[in-house]
């Protein structure tokens, strides 16, 4: 079998320089930047190669495809996940995220009614009551210089999702040092680690590191966290039942206005004969973990664009005034009406995808439509960042921030895989219409108070040092510079 592999292997593109027994090894072993920096790099090598270029970590082979008629096979037909995940199963288990196909099966299932637009479409509210606490909260950095957005962003995304995922309030904006938020900023880095250092992936080994300890105990409070919310969720659930006298009317969605993805799990499930504890646990961390950093991430890349392209940034700003004749707060019906800032958002994620690669494991071999044989046992990159810059599908001015790229008119793209920051395929992000309301309304609260600052970006091309820390994250924790707008002074 391994024969056939190294066989298989040899006969397609490899990189300009490989070591003997390492293969590509040794240009992950930099810090976040420069593995972020070989990912791109790569992802180059294999728009020359037709878009598919083969690499080996060790003994393990990848191959990295941007070919986006390739990509579209592969995230049809290879839906499980690379076994480099497992470092992230040991928070969220069996999540539908990372979760064997027979088990993701049965939970996307359940997963896919619960974030149908009739519920999504509900959140809004919660996204404008903590979009209006972040502006309160960034007031304090108006007018003062440059500082990182970073802790802002994320932490208003971690209490959007606690919020609307588990229905608490965990106020990570107000309580920076949330042990919640600590864990699970402090365990995704550590994951990231095992990922991409060979030396901490046996668990034997990576039990005689100190980070050990860390890692076991971030993993229990988020545990013991969840766990609590989810008994307490339960004993009100019996006691609602036991108070009820009629019989319950079939369950509609979107007639349960203050329903959380956790309530919605449960009656989807099959209630008290539905999902145990455990489950609900992992599928609720699965949220968590899924859709708090990558909105962020989006935010923040989005601000750090603006302030680099002011004349863009102004055009965002008089759509808004537009919208918003006076001080009023958003409401869902506006979203729709925010065309120009959902083309900057839709660039922003093309050049900054906050996911930059997925990884999928060959579990047979497979001919892909460009003729090429991916072998049984190999990994597939699929880079997201690569087939969103490849000039064959984007034209030689890929590189450029251009938002309207995505006007009607002029967004025609020949093959689905070309644009898919929310992947493709059965496995894609079932988070996607929930992440682009969340981020539109963060976005427009922020830019109707505040004008982004930063050095202006003279090449149409923007530049962002990038780091791999999960998601791909900007390496200064989105600097910026604010300036309150004089429209609303009061805030
Ligand atoms: C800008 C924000 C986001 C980006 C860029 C993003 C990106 C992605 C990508 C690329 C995948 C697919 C991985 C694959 O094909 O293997 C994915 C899966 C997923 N995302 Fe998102 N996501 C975002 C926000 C969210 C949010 C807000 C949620 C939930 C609240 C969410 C929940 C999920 C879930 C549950 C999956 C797993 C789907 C499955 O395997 O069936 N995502 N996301």
């Amino acid at each position: 079998k391994r024969r056939h592999m190294v066989k298989l292997a040899a006969a397609l593109p490899g990189p300009k320089s490989e070591l003997p027994g390492l293969g590509i090894a040794h240009k992950f072993m930099g810090d976040t930047e420069a593995i972020m920096h070989s990912l791109q790099q790569y992802s180059y090598e294999s728009m020359e190669n037709n878009g598919v270029l083969r690499g080996w970590l060790g003994n393990t082979l990848f191959f990295i495809v941007v070919n986006p008629v390739d990509l579209e096979m592969v995230l049809k037909t290879c839906l499980e996940k690379d076994d480099l995940h497992r470092f992230i199963r040991k928070i969220i288990g069996n999540g539908g995220i990372f979760a064997p196909v027979p088990i993701w099966r049965r939970r996307r299932k359940i997963l896919v009614p619960a974030f149908s637009p009739k519920v999504v479409e509900n959140f809004v509210q919660v996204f404008v009551e903590q979009s209006d606490k972040l502006v309160k909260q960034l007031s304090r950095c108006s007018g003062k210089g440059k500082f990182q957005a970073w802790p802002f962003l994320s932490t208003y995304t971690l209490d959007s999702v606690c919020e609307t995922a588990i229905g608490v309030k965990i106020n990570a904006q107000g309580n920076p040092d949330s042990p919640f938020l600590r864990a699970m900023c402090d365990i995704l880095n550590m994951v990231c680690k095992r990922i991409f250092h060979l030396w901490l992936q046996p668990d034997w080994l990576f039990k005689m590191f100190p980070m050990y300890k860390k890692h076991q105990a971030c993993i229990k409070t988020m545990h013991d966290f969840t766990n609590r919310v989810i008994e307490k969720k339960r004993e009100e659930l019996k006691r609602e039942k036991d108070s009820q006298t009629e019989v319950d009317h079939e369950y509609d969605l979107g007639a349960y206005k203050k329903q959380t993805f956790l309530d919605l799990l449960i009656h989807l499930s099959g209630a008290e004969n539905g999902y145990t504890n455990e489950e609900l646990r992992e599928e609720v961390l699965t949220l968590t973990v899924a859709g708090t950093d990558t909105s962020a991430v989006a935010i923040g890349f989005t601000l750090q664009l603006l302030g680099k392209y002011p004349e863009i940034q102004e055009k965002v700003y008089q759509e808004l005034c537009e919208v918003f004749e006076d001080d009023r707060m958003l409401v869902k019906e506006d979203l729709m009406k925010l065309k120009y800032l959902e083309r900057v958002v839709k660039e922003s994620l093309r050049l900054f995808p906050p996911v930059p690669l997925i990884i999928r494991k060959v579990l047979e071999d497979i001919t892909l439509p460009s003729g090429r044989v991916l072998p049984a046992g190999s990994g597939v990159a699929c880079s997201i960042w690569g087939v969103h810059r490849d000039p064959k599908y984007w034209g030689p001015d890929a590189e450029k921030f251009d938002p309207d790229r995505f006007l009607p008119e002029r967004f025609n793209l020949e093959h689905a895989c070309s644009y898919m920051p929310f992947s493709n395929g059965p496995r894609n992000c079932v988070g996607y219409q929930y992440a682009l309301m969340s981020i539109k309304t963060t976005l427009s609260t922020i830019l109707r108070k505040y004008k982004v600052i930063m050095d202006v970006e003279q090449s149409p091309n923007p530049s962002i040092r990038v780091k791999i820390d999960i998601m791909m994250k900007a390496v200064d924790g989105y600097e910026v510079r604010l300036e309150r707008r004089e429209r609303n002074p009061q805030v």
